[in-house]
């Protein structure tokens, strides 16, 4: 037969949507599927066996499952899922992402939905709060679809028409979803289950779903090896009255035995050691005895369990760690380890941020989401941000760039006035989804801002009309009314008549009496012209052009035309065709 483990469940959402209440509620779930087959407490995670799975969902049934059971992670939210790693990606292999149905979409919503994205991991979601929808008759545990048939057609209403704005809110973010109980393609489409996690409803749904997509989607990862090499991922080291220092993990692949010897990434590399006990908690009818931990001679995946081991100060939570049999095992280790920081951790565009991030996990999906916006990343790595990290990211040659990007990292002392004399700017967050939000915000502000100073400084194409009834002055200076019939006409810019002669330069514009700087396409206006006289190189009746410098030219037919009004960028075309009669390259 074939034996499968059991799938590692995390649970992901925006901060009061209801993870613990959800976890809670899985974990005491009612007393008959207790005594079905037993909840047990894990270290670090709570394990729902199939039978009490099935006992939960007895009203609903209907599938075949091999798979043990699901082993839910105890510690809820994306820190939980980016943190715990295992061989190429998260330690979860399923997620639940929690929302608050009364709320909807809230921006650890989105940083879930961008980690999830990232780490390829199937979910579902679980439209919570049901119980709060005006008019709900709470049915204690019962399956979503048997209360809903229940409550009043207004109230199934309201339901509906929050779960379309679900629906809409995960298209748009590129997943098709819809309410579970429609969907036939599990593969293509994201279930949204409705639950109470406070009353129970929809969770019968929930967990069989869960079941259903662990068995169906990821048999392969699951086929494992339960009688293989040990590998777990470390929750957190912590000291324990009379045992010492111990570190909490779970074992998602093989048996690990007392005795065996280990290998666990560590601060300084990794460190080799070996399972001198290996601890699970003691069954809640036993709390009273002396100890919460009874001690097992062996233990097998997948597993939250607590383990005795020397020299183990130095242990990073979050890594892995594997059983290792022979040096050559240790330095493969090493070896997969260093790869799999590199791989992640890069330094490779030459111009580009700086990314600083406390894990591995949420680099990777830091990198991701920068990759996938088209931002250019210079050096991305774990730790807080240091001096170097200032002096890396004030060397790049966009002011655009020189940024660094801080998620749940410090900033060492100094940090901050060396920035400040560098020009470089720092931007921090505990929100992936925030953090991006406020640097992508600023970056397009800054980008305006720019294309504002450019057009400013750059003398745009500009095309008039002189008004031989508002002649007032003939010469030194030339003082005629003129209408602007395209583009723009600012003091200071040199005319050229339509046969490329120089026609002068406008000392000044009035408008209505006003001196005014600038004049737009439609305005009527006085201007003063210097290096004419009316009657000699100008009739007072013909059209001018602004004679746009040969390298403003080449930005404004670069770059610009988009700024410029239909009938402006038709005047610019007749203004080059003026200028490259003679010269066709001129301004290329
Ligand atoms: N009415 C109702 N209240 C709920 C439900 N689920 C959670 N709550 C309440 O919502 C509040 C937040 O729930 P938590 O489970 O603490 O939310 P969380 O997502 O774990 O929040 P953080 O741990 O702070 O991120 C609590 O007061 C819960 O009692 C539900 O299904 N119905």
């Amino acid at each position: 037969m074939k034996v499968l483990r059991t799938p590692i469940v995390a649970v992901l959402g925006h901060v009061d949507h209801g993870k613990t209440t959800l976890l809670d509620r899985i974990r005491r779930s009612n007393v008959t599927a207790r005594e079905a087959g037993g909840i047990t407490q894990h270290i670090g995670a709570t394990e729902i066996p199939l039978s009490a799975i099935k006992e939960i969902c007895k009203d609903i049934w209907n599938v075949n499952v091999v798979i043990p059971g699901l082993l839910f992670i105890d510690t809820p939210g994306h820190k939980a899922f980016t943190n715990l790693r295992r061989r190429g990606g998260a330690l979860a292999d399923l997620a639940i992402l929690i929302v608050d149905i009364n709320e909807g979409f809230k921006p650890q919503t989105e940083e879930a939905l961008m980690i999830l994205k990232t780490f390829k991991t199937p979910f579902i979601v679980a439209a919570n709060k049901i119980d709060k929808i005006p008019g709900w008759q709470s049915n204690e545990g019962m399956p979503f679809m048997k209360s809903y048939a229940m409550q009043d057609e207004v109230v199934r209403q309201r339901l509906d028409n929050r779960i379309y704005e679900l629906i809409g809110e995960l298209y748009q973010r590129g997943f098709s979803a819809d309410r579970f109980d429609r969907i036939r393609d599990f593969t293509r489409n994201v279930a949204i289950v409705p639950i109470s996690a406070l009353t129970g409803e929809g969770i019968p749904e929930l967990l069989m779903l869960l079941v259903g997509l662990a068995q169906r989607y990821l048999e392969k990862s699951l086929r494992l090896h339960v009688e293989g090499k040990a590998r777990g991922t470390v929750l957190e080291v912590k000291e324990e009255k009379g045992l010492g220092l111990t570190f909490d993990a779970i074992l998602y692949d093989g048996t690990l035995r007392v005795g065996d010897r280990i290998a666990i990434g560590g601060v300084e590399g990794v460190i080799v050691t070996h399972v001198r006990g290996i601890l699970r908690p003691r069954p809640a009818k036993e709390m009273r005895l002396e100890s919460r931990f009874k001690s097992v001679e062996s233990v097998t995946a997948a597993a939250g369990i607590k383990v005795v081991a020397p020299d183990i100060e130095g242990v990073l939570a979050g890594s892995e760690f594997e059983v290792v049999e022979s040096d050559e095992d240790i330095k493969a280790f090493e070896q997969r380890i260093k790869q799999e920081y590199q791989e992640i951790a890069i330094e490779t565009d030459e111009e580009g941020v700086v990314i600083k991030t406390d894990t591995l996990g949420s680099l990777e999906a830091l990198i991701n989401e920068f990759r996938e916006l088209g931002i250019p990343i210079k050096k991305a790595d774990v730790g807080d941000i240091t001096k170097k990290d200032v002096v890396e990211a004030s060397a790049n040659r966009d002011e655009l760039n020189r940024v660094i990007i801080g998620f749940n990292v410090k900033l060492l002392p100094g940090v901050e006035e060396e920035a400040a004399k560098y020009g470089v700017r720092i931007f921090t967050d505990q929100i992936i989804y925030s953090l991006i939000d406020n640097f992508t915000q600023w970056r397009d502000e800054e980008k305006r801002l720019r294309e504002r100073q450019k057009i400013e400084s750059i003398i745009m194409p500009g095309k008039i009309q002189l008004l031989k009834n508002y002649i007032f002055r003939r010469s030194k200076p030339a003082v005629v009314g003129v209408k602007v019939l395209a583009g723009e006409l600012r003091k200071d810019v040199k005319l050229i008549k339509p046969d490329g002669t120089p026609a002068g330069v406008v000392r000044s514009m009035q408008k209505s009496g006003e001196n005014i700087s600038v004049a737009r396409e439609g305005d009527e206006i006085a201007i003063a012209i210097d290096g004419v006289t009316i009657g000699r190189q100008l009739e007072g009746d013909e059209v001018l052009y602004v004679d746009v410098p040969e390298r403003h030219a080449k930005v404004v037919e670069r770059e610009l035309m988009e700024t410029l009004s239909e009938n402006a960028r038709s005047a610019f075309r007749e203004f080059l065709d003026i200028k490259r009669k003679d010269n066709p390259f001129w301004g290329k």
